[in-house]
């Protein structure tokens, strides 16, 4: 590679080295045109290091607040606890932040004012959902509805806190429960850690308070599945997809992909899809 190709190349952060992070990493050290991972934040760098050692060319480990001084973009791949901590210092740099964590986005919008006032930006994936380049198209008309139901296997629901703090049950089911139907912004709320998706979905789409939302705890299902439909002035279309979970239970394997898919698309000579 030339100094020219390499000084050209967008430098790549990840804050959270766990079942998303360590993919995106382990992809962008195996070779993403024109991209190059160039620092990670983890909570406890004794336990990433043999990970970062097997990498072909380590990055810095750096803290959350720094990784905008190492790279162009910073992707986020930690709880929702944790999304101002990244996102903030780096759209401050007018940094691009790449959020998997969407959830957390509702109630931090300013960061999307912050992103805007310093030149950042914040990018959502499509992440573990299906489609959500239809569902921006049809916004650009009048969409009437959007309803999504998300079932997932018992492992995955587990510790929510919508099921803690309405003392729930479900280790025990036998037959499908519905536990929740609201808001994807309340659902947001009540099951952050598993319906990411529906807030990604309502971001492109009509808003997290018209959104529909269902969520299901299903002992019959063994992957996370999400069935949305949209009825619009344009099309009428309805899609699911049924995620394998990864070694995180309540996350599909599909989500790390898809963040590589949108990584790859930063400099990517044909681009597909939008
Ligand atoms: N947008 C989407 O479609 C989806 C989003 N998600 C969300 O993506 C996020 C990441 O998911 P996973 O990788 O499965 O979670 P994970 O629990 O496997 O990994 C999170 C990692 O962040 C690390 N971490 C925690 N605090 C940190 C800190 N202060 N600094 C640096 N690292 C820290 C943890 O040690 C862990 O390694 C979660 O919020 C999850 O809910 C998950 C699935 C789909
Ligand atoms: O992985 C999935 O199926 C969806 C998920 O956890 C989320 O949206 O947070």
């Amino acid at each position: 590679m030339t100094d020219q190709k390499a000084s050209s190349e967008l430098r790549v952060a990840i804050a959270g080295l766990g079942s998303i992070g360590t993919k995106v990493a382990a992809a962008l050290d195996q070779g993403i045109e024109g991209l190059s991972l160039s620092a990670v934040a983890v909570r406890d760098p004794a336990k990433h290091q043999a990970f970062i050692n097997g990498l072909r060319r380590s990055p810095k480990i750096l803290p959350l607040d720094q990784l905008g001084d190492a790279a162009d973009i910073v992707v986020e791949c930690a709880p929702s606890s944790q999304l101002r901590a990244i996102v903030e210092p780096a759209v401050k740099r007018g940094r691009a932040a790449v959020v998997v964590s969407i959830g957390g986005l509702l109630d931090n919008f300013d960061l999307v004012d912050l992103a805007r006032a310093n030149g950042g930006r914040i990018i959502v994936p499509t992440g573990a959902l299906i489609g959500l380049d239809a569902v921006n198209a049809a916004a650009i008309g009048t969409i009437h509805s959007v309803k999504m139901v998300t079932r997932k296997p018992i492992d995955g629901l587990k510790g929510a806190p919508f099921i803690v703090q309405n003392n729930i049950d479900i280790d025990n089911l036998r037959e499908p429960l519905k536990l929740f139907e609201g808001s994807a912004r309340e659902a947001a709320k009540g099951f952050p850690a598993n319906v990411n998706v529906a807030v990604a979905l309502s971001l492109a789409g009509i808003g997290p308070d018209r959104t529909q939302m269902q969520v299901w705890a299903d002992p019959t299902v063994t992957r996370n599945v999400h069935r949305v439909e949209v009825e619009a002035d344009s099309a009428r279309f309805s899609m699911s997809i049924e995620n394998i979970p990864s070694e995180n239970p309540k996350t599909g394997l599909i989500t790390a992909l898809s963040v590589i898919a949108l990584l790859r698309k930063q400099r990517a000579t044909l681009c597909v899809g939008t």
